[in-house]
């Protein structure tokens, strides 16, 4: 296992392909996140992005090049990430037989914390996705909204390093989204965490991203933006930047450009 230096970035891709069969998904990506940044893949289907986050998380490994989180490859060295490393989906995952508190209670279950301090951070976790009063719920008793609440205060509760986001704005309205998000993205700010999210929605990113990679396939970057707080209570930056990714992704980034799985 490498050890991480101080000047090393959080998060390495260096020149990384992936093929699944004879269809190339990822080709000579290069990209680095620093700690504590919240970090936006964005683009249309198929561009990449749930490949390229399921590298990031180990989940897959890479055909060439190098994929280095806090210093070590997190398909190879995963244990060294067990309890640094959550993730929430698009759809909540949610245990319909626990309770919100319980579902909270999960990961820390697993990563064998003492049952009191499990409790009590579950709790705390609730109160700050203002989920307050709802702790003994059961998941048919809450809103798409609220389950997701559940599901990031799940992802946080264990304290990880680096969370990772599969569209998990997407699934919600409009309004619910962009709440939603905004709370994510500062709490995540506060308790000073890294971030990295997928998803195809240009609002998203704007909305909560220092960084946006937008991707377009086979997981090219085809553009990058920093954004800071200034930039996102400009509304002309914002329709600028708007404007600036949609060109980037060629118009309608809900439109499909990738081969079925059952072409391949
Ligand atoms: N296990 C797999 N087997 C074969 N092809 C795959 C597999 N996983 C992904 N692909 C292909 O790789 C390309 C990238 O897929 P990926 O899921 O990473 O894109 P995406 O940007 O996340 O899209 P979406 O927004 O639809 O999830 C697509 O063409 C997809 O069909």
């Amino acid at each position: 296992m490498m050890a991480q230096t101080n000047s090393a970035p959080f998060i390495e891709v260096k020149n990384v392909y992936k093929r699944f069969g004879n269809y190339l998904a990822v080709e000579n990506l290069s990209m680095h996140i620093e700690r504590g940044e919240i970090v936006a893949l964005l683009g249309r289907t198929g561009a990449g992005k749930s490949t390229v986050m399921s590298m990031l998380m180990g989940s897959i490994g890479c055909d060439a090049g190098e994929v280095r989180v806090a210093g070590v490859d997190p398909s190879v060295d995963f244990h060294a990430l067990r309890g640094k490393v959550s993730v929430a989906f698009q759809t909540d995952r949610l245990l319909p037989w626990r309770t919100a508190v319980e579902n909270v209670e999960l990961g820390l279950q697993i990563l064998n914390r003492p049952k009191k301090e499990t409790r009590e951070a579950a709790l705390q976790w609730l109160e700050r996705v203002k989920l307050k009063g709802a702790e003994d719920k059961y998941v048919h008793e809450l809103s798409g909204g609220m389950r997701q609440r559940v599901s990031l205060a799940r992802a946080l509760a264990v304290d990880p390093e680096l969370v990772f986001l599969d569209e998990v704005f997407s699934q919600l309205d409009h309004v619910t989204s962009q709440v939603l998000r905004k709370d994510f993205a500062q709490i995540v700010r506060d308790v000073g965490k890294t971030c990295v999210f997928v998803t195809h929605r240009i609002d998203d990113a704007l909305d909560i991203a220092d960084r946006v990679f937008v991707l377009a396939p086979p997981a090219q970057v085809c553009l990058e933006i920093r954004i800071d707080a200034a930039m996102r209570k400009n509304p002309e930056v914002l329709a600028g930047l708007h404007d600036q990714i949609e060109r980037a992704i060629g118009g309608d980034e809900t439109e499909d450009v990738s081969p079925s799985k059952e072409e391949l």
